[in-house]
């Protein structure tokens, strides 16, 4: 398995390479929320090609399952290898497999086309409660984990995989996960989705116990139904476009939930509803102003009205911007995941010169970024932007110069002189707020909020009990951070998703550069400083 991070999630296609072949294995539903009708979907929404071989007919809908029809094996078979002998597959998700005749029959032909990627979300349960397995499946899928690399189980799937009661917190799930994948040798992502608390956490547990965390806000809905299948396809996906498994986890993740916070906006059924697979895309075509926009010819005497053709029809949502601008800045995303320093902070191994040296550039940072939020308040259009801008300042100089100073004493600190890249970085954020140009200085302000956050994640997961730098890196793991990236990065694309198309590429751009800020701020405590 290589996790050699190749190409980018930057553009809806990527360069040279056709989309993704992803092959989903899995049972229907015939109200399009989960099963097979979601995978596709969600194969579609991250960009790729989406196929799909029935393993059971299952009558049921956001409220519960009634009926389940289970075809004879052999045409499961027909059906599988019709796709094999004809299309290159890049990525096989596999969901619900019923009984262990269905696991035997999908082994079988894994065994003879090994496609280069197979994620298995191993069901058992609807989101209304009822069994979707029969019982003999879970030892046989449990077999099934020695030809996949990646399992994405629920709290009582790994329990039920593991064969102990379903974990009651986030450790108790992590200590399964771990068992999970030392015993069968396979990644395992751990979906958290039905713990408690105000974070809907993931982790990514390599068979070596490494662990990536993945958290976002929680949901308020119960539009539940289909999130496992739609995140494992995303994930299949995802994989075959950045070549990174933490990759795709994180932009899976992203991207659902997304999808879970516009689920209300769809009204399908009583029960727990889908979540809104395409809520990038419509809001991007929402723009197009209402349906007939595209009648470009009128036969005289018929009585049909060209549309009105004002309005911008490239005008992305908020949610657009937000996945565009995350996308378009992935390769310095994974870059700066990469450095030595980032790394060796991690693993404990970092020179302990060189984090002091990190800590005195990031309160000389800091002290300016501060000022650049204060700059921001002082432009904001609206009293809670104004508010919400100041009381960042305020947490930057008070509480992380406190915290920086406590670690390694005032003298020292201040007495550094900044690095180029220091300089740089507070050079280009104030530039803007010089200008009195808010918009480009809360584009410039949000990569330190977001590339933080989400490195910091990563980071925090990291620690063990005799880590080196254990203490910094719990400071990175804080809900209240998480939630200011949160408000931040809703502003900035408000405001980018408002704009014309051409100031809101330099909104962009500032947001680029800033992100190329941070990598070189990162790198800059392991080079030699030039003169
Ligand atoms: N209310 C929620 N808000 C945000 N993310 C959620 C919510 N519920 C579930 N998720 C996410 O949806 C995915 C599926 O999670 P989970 O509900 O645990 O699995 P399943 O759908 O298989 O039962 C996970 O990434 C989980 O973190
Ligand atoms: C055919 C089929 N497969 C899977 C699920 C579970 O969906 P989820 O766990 O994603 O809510 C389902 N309800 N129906």
């Amino acid at each position: 398995m290589s996790d050699a991070t190749t190409s980018a999630v930057t553009t809806g296609r990527d360069a040279g390479a056709p989309p993704p072949r992803v092959l989903s294995i899995a049972g229907t539903d015939p109200t399009g929320g989960a099963g097979i009708q979601a995978d596709l979907k969600s194969i579609a929404a991250n960009g790729g090609y989406g196929m799909a071989v029935v393993t059971a007919l299952v009558a049921q809908n956001t409220q519960g399952v009634r009926s389940i029809h289970v075809p004879p094996t052999a045409f499961l078979v027909e059906q599988l290898d019709a796709v094999s002998d004809d299309v290159e597959i890049d990525a096989v998700k596999i969901g619900m497999l019923f009984d262990e005749h269905i696991v035997a029959a999908v082994s079988a032909w894994l065994a003879a086309v090994r496609p280069p990627l197979v994620v298995l979300d191993p069901v058992m349960i609807a989101a209304s409660g009822d069994s979707l397995v029969s019982g003999e499946a879970v030892a046989a899928i449990r077999a099934l984990l020695a030809e996949v690399d990646l399992v994405t189980p629920n709290v009582p799937e790994l329990a039920a995989l593991v064969e102990a009661p379903p974990a009651s917190g986030w450790d108790e799930l992590l200590e399964q996960a771990r068992r999970l994948a030392t015993d069968h040798g396979v990644l395992v992502v751990a979906k958290g989705g039905h713990l408690e608390g105000p974070a809907a956490r993931d982790a990514l547990v390599a068979p070596d116990g490494e662990i990536v965390e993945f958290t976002s806000d929680r949901v308020d809905t119960r539009n539940s139904h289909g999130t496992g299948c739609s995140l494992s396809s995303a994930i299949a996906t995802l994989r075959v476009r950045t070549g990174s498994w933490p990759a795709a986890v994180g932009e899976a993740k992203r991207w659902l939930t997304a999808a879970l916070r516009d689920s209300d906006s769809l009204a399908v059924g009583r029960g727990s509803g889908p979540v809104s697979h395409f809520v990038g895309l419509w809001d991007a075509a929402g723009s197009l102003g209402p349906l007939g926009a595209h009648v470009d010819r009128v036969i005289p005497g018929s009585s049909a009205e060209p549309a009105s053709s004002d309005g911008d029809r490239n005008t992305p949502g908020a949610a657009e911007v937000e996945r565009a601008w995350w996308a378009s800045i992935e390769p310095i995303r994974t870059a700066t995941d990469e450095l030595a320093f980032v790394r060796y902070l991690g693993d404990g191994t970092l020179d302990r010169e060189a984090f002091v040296r990190y800590l005195a550039q990031d309160a000389l940072y800091l002290r300016e970024y501060a000022r650049a939020l204060a700059a921001a308040s002082l432009l904001a259009p609206t009293p809670e932007e104004q508010a919400f801008w100041a009381a960042s300042a305020n947490g930057a100089i008070a509480a992380e110069t406190e915290l920086h100073a406590g670690r390694v004493g005032h003298e020292s600190l201040f007495s550094a002189e900044p690095f180029d890249t220091t300089s740089a970085y507070v050079d280009h954020l104030l530039a803007f707020a010089a200008r009195g140009d808010y918009l480009g200085l809360v584009a410039a302000i949000l990569p330190c909020f977001w590339m933080y956050d989400d490195i910091g994640r990563r980071l925090a997961a990291r620690r063990r009990p005799d880590h080196p730098f254990g203490d910094w890196l719990a400071t990175y793991d804080d809900p209240a951070f998480a939630a200011s990236t949160r408000s931040a990065i809703e502003i900035v694309t408000r405001h980018a998703a408002a704009v014309d198309g051409e100031e809101r590429e330099r909104m962009r751009r500032a947001f680029e550069v800033s992100a190329r800020h941070e990598l070189r701020f990162f790198a800059a405590p392991l080079q030699v400083p030039s003169d």
